[in-house]
C-alpha cells in the first residue's frame, strides 16, 4: 500500500488516537474475500468462516477466479464485502412487519444491497432499485436478474425525482456515493482521489440526495443510510443535519461486543462504524432513522396512458404455466417482451413506467418470434420458474463454462426444442436443441470472455 494522504492520516490519528497504528497496520493486510449466498438458490452451508452479522455471509480462505464458477454467473451467491452485509441487521431488527413492503434503494449499482434486500424483505415485497449512472444501472439490472427476483424494477433517475412518489416507500436505503476512505486497502484509486475538498463535496452531495428524496419515504418509514468512509462529516454530521431539517428518530441496533463494531452517538443519533483493525471487513458506516412525520397519500399518482398492456387472455395460457406461483402474477406486453409483474404491484409499476426511466422490471418470460416463443434468460435464472415445464440438462463444469462463453455445446440425451440448462441443480440458461446441433441463449453482453484453462479450479462452494 502506498503512503496515506497526509491530511487523511492526520484526521484518522485524531479520530483513532492510540488505535491509529493498528489501523494503519490493518491497511497493510490483504482484504478479506467474502460472499453472500442466495437463500433461494443455495441452501447448503459451505465449510467457511461465517460473517457474524450476516446469516448467509461467509469469508473465503482465498480469492478464487469467480468468472470460472457457473454458480456465480447463475446468482447462487453474490461476492460482497463483509461489512456491507451489516445492512441485514437493520432489517432484521427493525422491520417487524410481516406484510409485503415497498422498498427503494436509491444508489443501487452494482447491486450488493439490492440483492441482499430482495432476500430479506417479507415475501411479496417489491424493490425499486435506482442508479443514476446509466451504464451502472445496466449492471444492476443484470445482477438482479441473475439473483432471480421478479419483484424488483430498476430505474435510472436522479434521486430527487423520487419526491414525486410522495409518502410511498416503507424503506429507503441510501448507500451514498462517498469519499471511499474505507476502500483504500483494495482500491488505490480511492486513495488518489481523496482530498479534504472531495470529502466536503461528497458531504454536500449526500445531503442533497437525502433531502431531495426524503418526501418519498412514508411517515413511520425507515431510512438506512450508509457509506464506506470513516469521517464524521459524511456520516454523523449528515445525520445530525438531516435531523435538523426533518423530524426523525434514531433506531439503535443490538450488536454483541465480539463483533468489533463501534457504536457512535451524536445528539442522540446512533451510528455503527466498521474499522478494519477491529473486525474482518472494510471501512463502513450505517445508521437507521425513522421518519416521524410527512404526507401519506391514500392513492397512487394517476396514470394517464399506461405503458404496459395486458397480454391478450387467449395468449396467457402459453406462458402462465411457466411460473410456479402463477396466480400472483399479471403478464403484460413490454416492448417486444412478455413480462410478468406481481399483480399487487402492477399499478405502481405503471406509474414508474410513466414517470421514470425504467431500465428493467419484473420477470421477463418470453419474446414471441413468428409462431414460437423464445424463453428469456431471466426466466431460467428465476426462483419463480416452474422447471417441470421444460426438459432439463445438467451440465458439467467444462460444458457449463462453454455455454457461458456461447460456444457450441451438445448435451447428451436432450430432446429437440427448448432445454433448461442447469449447473449443480441451479438454473443457468436456455438451449435450443435442433437434431445434431444447438443454439445457446445466454445474452451476448453477459458472455464469459476468457479462454478456459486446461485445468479448471475446484468449486467455490464445495
Ligand atoms: C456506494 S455506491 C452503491 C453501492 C450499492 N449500493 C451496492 O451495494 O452495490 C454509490 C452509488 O451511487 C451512485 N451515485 C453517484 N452519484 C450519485 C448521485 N448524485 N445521486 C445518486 N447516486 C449517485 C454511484 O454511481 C454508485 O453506483
Amino acid at each position: 500500500m502506498s503512503t496515506l494522504p497526509p491530511a487523511f492520516a492526520e484526521r484518522m490519528l485524531q479520530q483513532l488516537g492510540r488505535q491509529y497504528d493498528t489501523f494503519v497496520q490493518a491497511l497493510e493486510q490483504d482484504t478479506p474475500v467474502s460472499l453472500r449466498l442466495n437463500p433461494f438458490k443455495w441452501q447448503g452451508a459451505p465449510p467457511y468462516e461465517p460473517i457474524p452479522w450476516s446469516e448467509r455471509g461467509y469469508y473465503l480462505p482465498e480469492r478464487p477466479l469467480f468468472a470460472l464458477d457457473p454458480l456465480w454467473h447463475a446468482g447462487a451467491y453474490y461476492v460482497q464485502e463483509a461489512s456491507s452485509q451489516f445492512l441485514e441487521q437493520a432489517l432484521r431488527q427493525h422491520l417487524t412487519i410481516d406484510e409485503p413492503l415497498l422498498a427503494l434503494d436509491l444508489c443501487g449499482a452494482p447491486g450488493g444491497k439490492s440483492t441482499h434486500l430482495t432476500s430479506l424483505l417479507p415475501e411479496g415485497s417489491f424493490l425499486v432499485s435506482n442508479e443514476v449512472i446509466r451504464s451502472r444501472a445496466n449492471i444492476l439490472a443484470e445482477n438482479l436478474q441473475k439473483w432471480g427476483t421478479g419483484h424488483a424494477l430498476v430505474t435510472n433517475n436522479d434521486p430527487g425525482q423520487f419526491a414525486r412518489l410522495e409518502g410511498l416507500f416503507d424503506l429507503m436505503v441510501v448507500d451514498a456515493p462517498c469519499s471511499g476512505e474505507g476502500l483504500f486497502r483494495r482500491d488505490a484509486a480511492a486513495q488518489e482521489e481523496w482530498s479534504p475538498a472531495n470529502v466536503q463535496l461528497c458531504m454536500e452531495r449526500q445531503r442533497r440526495i437525502l433531502l431531495d428524496a426524503w418526501p418519498a419515504l412514508k411517515p413511520g418509514g425507515l431510512l438506512v443510510y450508509s457509506t464506506c468512509t470513516y469521517n464524521q462529516q459524511e456520516n454523523e454530521e449528515n445525520l445530525q443535519w438531516l435531523s435538523q431539517q426533518q423530524r426523525v428518530k434514531s433506531l439503535p441496533l443490538q450488536i454483541p461486543e465480539a463483533w468489533g463494531i463501534e457504536e457512535t452517538e451524536i445528539s442522540g443519533l446512533r451510528g455503527y462504524r466498521f474499522y478494519p483493525h477491529k473486525l474482518r471487513g472494510e471501512g463502513f458506516f450505517l445508521a437507521v432513522l425513522q421518519k416521524l412525520e410527512g404526507y401519506e397519500p391514500d392513492r397512487l399518482p394517476h396514470v394517464r396512458k399506461p405503458r404496459l398492456s395486458f397480454l391478450p387472455k387467449k395468449l396467457v395460457p402459453e406462458v402462465q404455466p411457466w411460473l410456479l406461483d402463477a396466480q400472483d402474477w399479471e403478464i403484460v406486453q413490454e416492448g417486444p417482451l412478455w413480462t410478468a409483474y406481481p399483480t399487487h404491484w402492477l399499478p405502481l409499476v405503471q406509474v414508474l413506467h410513466e414517470q421514470f426511466r425504467v431500465v428493467h422490471g419484473g420477470l421477463q418470460l418470453a419474446e414471441p418470434k413468428g409462431k414460437s416463443l423464445i424463453p428469456q434468460p431471466a426466466l431460467a435464472l428465476s426462483r419463480h420458474l416452474n422447471p417441470a415445464q421444460f426438459p432439463q440438462a445438467e451440465l458439467d463444469l467444462p460444458t457449463a463454462l462453454r455455454f457461458l462463453r456461447k460456444d457450441d455445446i451438445l448435451p447428451d440425451g436432450t430432446p429437440d426444442g427448448w432445454v433448461l440448462c442447469r449447473y449443480r441443480g441451479v438454473g443457468l440458461g436456455w438451449l435450443k436443441m435442433m437434431k445434431h446441433r444447438s443454439n445457446g441463449y445466454w445474452p451476448t453482453h453477459w458472455r464469459l470472455r476468457m479462454e478456459l484453462p486446461t485445468e479448471l479450479p475446484s468449486p467455490v462452494l464445495p
